[in-house]
Parts: structure tokens; sequence; C-alpha cells
């Protein structure tokens, strides 16, 4: 909880996206960097493109310098309602189609394939006798 106990949506904090009005989400914790902008290292068109979302991994993988987050209290104006925030996208392995599973017909039409000409073979041999006894 803030020092005010203010504790902002995604929705509001996500208004905040402009080079004249700039909020982030980092952390849990809100921060209003609009007068930083100028001065950010890093440039004002990262933040500004880190706004509207949890930006706690794109600050995160710059790897900021402790001094760069001892900075952050000065810029802080509240907490983030989490509940507000999409909750990371779970990675879910692809389902694997089940090629063939059932291999019952495939055996039938090959077990089809020998016997059938078989069979017409044997009808063959058999009218041969046949008609040779007669
Ligand atoms: C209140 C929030 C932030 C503060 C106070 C802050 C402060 C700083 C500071 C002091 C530096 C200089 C290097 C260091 O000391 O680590 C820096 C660099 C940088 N920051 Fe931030 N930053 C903030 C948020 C962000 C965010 C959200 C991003 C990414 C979207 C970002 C991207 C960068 C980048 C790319 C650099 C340049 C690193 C380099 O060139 O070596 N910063 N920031």
């Amino acid at each position: 909880m803030g020092v005010d106990g203010k504790v902002f949506t995604l929705a509001e904090v996500s208004g905040h996206n402009s080079p004249k009005d700039c909020w982030l989400i980092i952390n849990g914790k809100v921060y209003n960097v609009t007068k930083f902008l100028e001065d950010h290292p890093g440039g004002d068109e990262v933040l500004l493109s880190a706004t509207g979302k949890d930006a706690t991994d794109d600050f995160e993988d710059v790897g900021h310098s402790t001094s760069a987050k001892a900075m952050m209290d000065e810029f802080y104006v509240g907490d983030i309602d989490t509940a507000t925030i999409p909750k990371k996208k779970q990675y879910t392995p692809p389902k694997q189609p089940h090629y063939n599973q059932d291999k019952t017909a495939e055996f039938i039409i090959k077990l089809l394939q020998f016997l059938v000409p078989l069979a017409i073979l044997g009808v063959a041999v058999g009218i041969r006798l046949y008609t040779k006894s007669n």
C-alpha cells in the first residue's frame, strides 16, 4: 500500500501514456515519470512504449543499477490493483495430434489387398480344375 494508499487500476494508469503525462507500472507500483522522460538515460521512447502494461519485465531486462532503483521513489504515486493486470500467458505445449492412433482400418485394407487377389486366384484355379475334370 502506498503512502497515500492510492491504488490504481490498469485502465486508470493506461491513460497516462503521452510525453506530457507518462505513468509506469513496475513491481506492483505506479510511477509518474513525466518529469523524468527527458533525463532517462535509456531515452523517453522506451518509457513511453512501456506504458499501459506491467513494465516490470522491461525494467528488469535492462538490468537497472541500484541507483536507478533508488531514483524510483521520487516518481512513486501509488500501487496497482494487480487484479486488473492480465495474467502472464502460460506456456501450454501444443496438443499432439493423434496420428492414426486407431490402425484397425488401415490393417483391414492391407489384409484385403493381400486376400482379394489370392481369392481371385483361388477362384480361377478352382474354375480351371472344375472345367478340366468335365
Ligand atoms: C521509474 C522508472 C525508471 C527509472 C528511474 C530508470 C532509470 C534509469 C537509469 C538511472 C538508467 C542508467 C543506467 C542505470 O543506472 O541502470 C537507465 C537506463 C536505461 N533504462 Fe531506465 N529507468 C526506468 C524505467 C525504465 C523502463 C520501464 C525501461 C524499459 C522499457 C527502461 C529502459 C532503460 C534502458 C534501455 C536504459 C539504457 C541502458 C544502457 O544504455 O546501458 N527504463 N534507466
